[in-house]
């Protein structure tokens, strides 16, 4: 494996030119968890193409004196909508983990999300004292451990919790099975310590892992036991959408996970508008899934988002240069973004719409 890079090539041009730079310097193993999807793969597949049938169609002679792409999202003001969207076990692609992406997000002022399977614990990245850290959850077999969790990530300083709902149990990993990946034994999600074990499953329906999953009621019981807004992530169907907002949720994300929990479902841009429909401005919509460009993020404003996040290209930039890597991807996708808003006619978010769009969305 090649060792991280201290400085960017001058070839790296667009966000995908990391991916190739990133799998020379992650062991093959942590490459297909890194990259893969669920089974054939078919929905991580179309996430990545299904932005390139969407036209733009710009406007021009447009006033960009007062241009900007600020943002303002449960009550803090971003300079753009680029989230980092939240995934597990950073110290796998990069020996620094995930202090090294926060301070890459940060130096861009991107959002950044902690992800319940972090490798470094959770009052680490608290006390970088970053605006706009969010802490991903997965509620947990023990309730009670789980609101432990909620309890720190509250005290440590996070401003909102991404509950995710799509994963009751991991996609069928086909590619990390033929590579026979295994979590190496220095590298764990470390914020679970402590937590009652739980017995391993031998079937899935009848597991314990199974009967002890979310419910719409443990949204409302959470809901009732923070003070942090809730957004929530894995969001497919216009009608989870408003039973979201119905059990107390302030805030969707579209999502099918990058394609790695059930293959073959929709990708989040085919149902974004739909869902946005749904949720009718009564609370914050993100969306991600595939997103590798600044037009793909413009085509996802203009059909309902109010902003996006950004999962695997963040760890092809942390793999390949730490830090300074992730704040290359997010710089490229934020400059690029300023580009198609400049080339097509539209000078803030308040002006994106679906007229800068071919396709009725
Ligand atoms: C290696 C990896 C680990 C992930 N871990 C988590 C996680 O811990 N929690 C979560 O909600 N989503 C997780 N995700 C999903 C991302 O948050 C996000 O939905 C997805 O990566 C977006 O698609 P993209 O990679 O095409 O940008 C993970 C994704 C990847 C690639
Ligand atoms: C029971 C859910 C396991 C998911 C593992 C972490 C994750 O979200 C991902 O790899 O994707």
């Amino acid at each position: 494996m090649l060792p991280p890079l201290t400085a960017i090539p001058s070839h790296v041009a667009s966000v995908s030119d990391y991916r190739e730079l990133a799998r020379e310097r992650v062991e093959p193993g942590a490459w297909a968890y890194l990259e893969g999807g669920a089974a054939d793969e078919i929905s991580a597949a179309q996430n990545l193409t299904s932005f390139d049938s969407c036209r733009i169609i710009p406007r021009h002679f447009r006033d960009f004196s007062n241009a900007h792409t600020r943002t303002e999202l449960f009550g803090r003001r971003y300079a753009h909508p680029i989230f980092v969207a939240p995934t597990a076990y950073h110290r796998l692609f990069h020996p620094e983990g995930e202090l090294a992406s926060l301070l890459g997000a940060t130096a861009l002022e991107a959002g950044f999300t902690l992800s319940t399977l972090a490798s470094a614990s959770l009052e680490e990245i608290g006390a970088q004292k970053t605006a706009g850290l969010w802490f991903q959850l997965y509620i947990q077999h023990d309730r009670e451990f789980t609101l432990e969790l909620v309890g720190r990530a509250e005290k440590a300083g996070y401003e909102a919790l991404v509950l995710t709902a799509d994963a009751p149990l991991s996609g069928l990993r086909n590619r990390e099975q033929r590579a026979g990946f295994q979590m190496p034994a220095h590298i764990s999600a470390v914020n679970l310590k402590g937590m009652r074990p739980q017995a391993p499953a031998q079937q899935i329906f009848g597991s314990e892992l199974l009967k002890q999953s979310p419910t719409w009621n443990d949204l409302a019981w959470l809901a009732e036991n923070t003070r942090l807004p809730i957004i929530l992530k894995g969001v497919l169907h216009p009608d989870d959408a408003r039973s979201a907002l119905d059990h107390g949720a302030s805030g969707i994300i579209v999502s099918n996970h990058g394609g790695r929990i059930l293959d073959t479902t929709p990708t989040p841009f085919e149902v974004l508008p739909v869902i946005a429909k749904a949720v009718a401005g009564a609370a914050p919509v993100l969306v991600d899934g595939g997103i590798r460009r600044g037009s793909d993020i413009f085509k996802a404003l203009c059909s309902g988002a109010d902003a996006v996040m950004i999962g695997r290209p963040i760890l092809h930039g942390l793999a390949a240069a730490g830090a300074v890597g992730v704040a290359h991807v997010i710089k490229m996708l934020r400059t690029e973004l300023e580009m198609t808003m400049a080339l097509a006619g539209c000078p803030d978010l308040s002006s994106v719409n679906p007229g800068f769009l071919l396709e009725k969305r």
